[in-house]
This record gives structure tokens, sequence and C-alpha cells, in this order.
């Protein structure tokens, strides 16, 4: 029987600034179809490793894999051609926009009509953009905020513009979506509602590495889990076994005793 590969092998990387290490030789994959996070305290190197592999910084030594690919030292751009989507620590949405049409922003990329053939109002480009609106519209229903197509994304609370965010990469359709601390700065009941809708996107085939420190909201959703500490891989498995790895609890003092979010 084939193996299927994984969405995202990383071997050996290492990067460094002005002589100092942030990432130390650090391997792991994240298999086809999963939800797997990476944690790690503070500084632990979590921002600059998907950094990596977005193009963004280029590693000092090791090799990227992404969807059969060799990405390392690739441009942000070709990347993203790759279907490698990311979102950010801070919201980067239209905010004059309505929450519709900040989807289809997303789906733009994916569109053969540019914006000339749009204004233009040619037959063909009008079948594209109604088949576009279905797709915003069932991303809408997956994600809850229907009732909110035609508001200003910038008009809505914090934990909505999360959402309308995750859609906007969910629109474009990503093979490998990487979720930079979207639970940042909310409160407990939309971080619920956050980790159900990134499990849906799952679900749906998505393949997603999240990346948070909080050890709580991971351990609930994750199918697996990679632990940075200092730079270092310390640990990586399913979240029973990381949780209770001794050189996870060491480098989160008490929090292993942490409820998990669900
Ligand atoms: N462009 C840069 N120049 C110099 N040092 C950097 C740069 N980017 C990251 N670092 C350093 O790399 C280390 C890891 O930082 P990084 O932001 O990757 O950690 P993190 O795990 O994402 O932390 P957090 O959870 O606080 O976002 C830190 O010591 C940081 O100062």
């Amino acid at each position: 029987m084939s193996e299927v590969a994984p969405a995202l092998r990383v071997q050996d990387l290492c990067l460094s600034f002005a002589g100092v290490k942030t990432l130390q030789s650090v391997s792991f994959d994240v298999p086809t179809g999963a939800l797997a996070s990476l944690i790690g305290p503070n500084g632990a190197g979590k921002t600059s490793l998907v950094n990596c592999l977005t193009g963004y910084y280029r590693p000092d030594s090791g090799r990227i894999e992404a969807l059969g690919r060799n990405l390392t030292g690739l441009r942000p751009d070709r990347v993203a051609r790759a279907g490698i989507v990311r979102t950010y620590q801070n919201v980067g949405l239209f905010g004059g926009l309505s929450v519709a049409d900040n989807l289809l922003a997303g789906r733009h990329l994916r569109m053969r009509s540019g914006l000339l053939a749009g204004g233009l109002s040619l037959p063909w480009c009008t079948r594209e953009e109604l088949a576009e609106r279905e797709v915003v519209e069932d991303l809408l229903a997956l994600l809850e905020i229907g009732h909110l197509r035609t508001v200003p994304a910038g008009r809505l609370p914090y934990g909505l513009q999360k959402r309308v965010e995750l859609g906007r990469a969910l629109a474009m359709e990503p093979a490998l979506l990487l979720l930079d601390e979207p639970m940042a700065g909310m409160n407990l009941g939309e971080k619920r509602d956050m980790v159900r809708l990134i499990r849906g996107a799952r679900d749906r085939g998505v393949t997603v590495l999240l990346i948070e420190h909080d050890m709580s909201v991971v351990m609930g959703v994750s199918d697996v889990v990679a632990v940075l500490d200092f730079g270092h891989l310390i640990a990586y498995g399913p979240p029973d076994q990381v949780s209770h790895d001794p050189a996870v609890v060491a480098a989160y003092l008490g929090v292993d005793d942490a409820e998990p979010v669900r």
C-alpha cells in the first residue's frame, strides 16, 4: 500500500540572526488532511518558522517540502501560488468592504476575470462572478456569519473579524493553511467558536497548521502537536502524549493542568 505524502515536511531547519540561533535543526511532518499545531512559549521560534515556510525568511540550512514540492528558499509569492495560505497575528481585512466582499477578495486570486473584464460586464465574467459568490455564500454559512454578509468588516467586533479573516483564507482554497495565533486576544467563548470553525475547515479536507502559544487551546482540537522551545523541537505527537511529556511540562511550567478548549 502506498503511503500518502505529508502535506508539509520540515527537515533540519536552521535559522539565526546575527549569530543568535532562532531555529536549531527543526524537523517534523504535517500529515495530509490533519489539523496540526505548532506550540511553544513566547520567543520559542514559532513565527520565525512560519516565516521560513512562507518564504519571508531564508533558512541558513535545511529543507522545506510541501505538497510534493521543494519550497526551500522560494519567494513568498511562489509559495502562495503553490497553495500555501497564511493568516497573520494582526487582523488584515479591508475594513471598508463588506464581509462578503472580503471573502470575494480571496476568491479573486483564483478568478479568471480581472478587474477590467469585470468592469465591462462581459457575460462569461458575470457567470464566473456568480459562481464565485456561491462559494462565498457557502463559506459564510460554514463560518456562521451569513447574517453579517453586508456589514463592513471594520465594524465587527474583534472575534468576528478574525472569523472573516479565516473565511478569506479559506476562500483561496488552500492546500495547506497556516494560522498564526488566530485566537490571540480572544475571550474563552470566542476561542471555543474559533476552535470549532477551524475543526470544520479540517473536516472539509484542508490541512491546517495552527500556531499557538496557549497549550489549552490546541490540546482539544489537534490531531498532532509539535512543540518548540528556544528554537528546538522538544516534542511531537498526539496531544495526550505531548501534554504529559516532561520536557513540555517543564517548558510550560504548570500548564499541564490546563482545561482543553473544546
Ligand atoms: N527579524 C528578526 N531579527 C532578529 N531577531 C529575530 C527576528 N525574527 C525573530 N527574531 C528572534 O527570534 C526569536 C524567536 O522569535 P519568534 O517571534 O519566532 O518567537 P514566537 O515563538 O513566535 O514568539 P511569540 O509567541 O511571542 O510570538 C526571538 O528571540 C526573536 O527576537
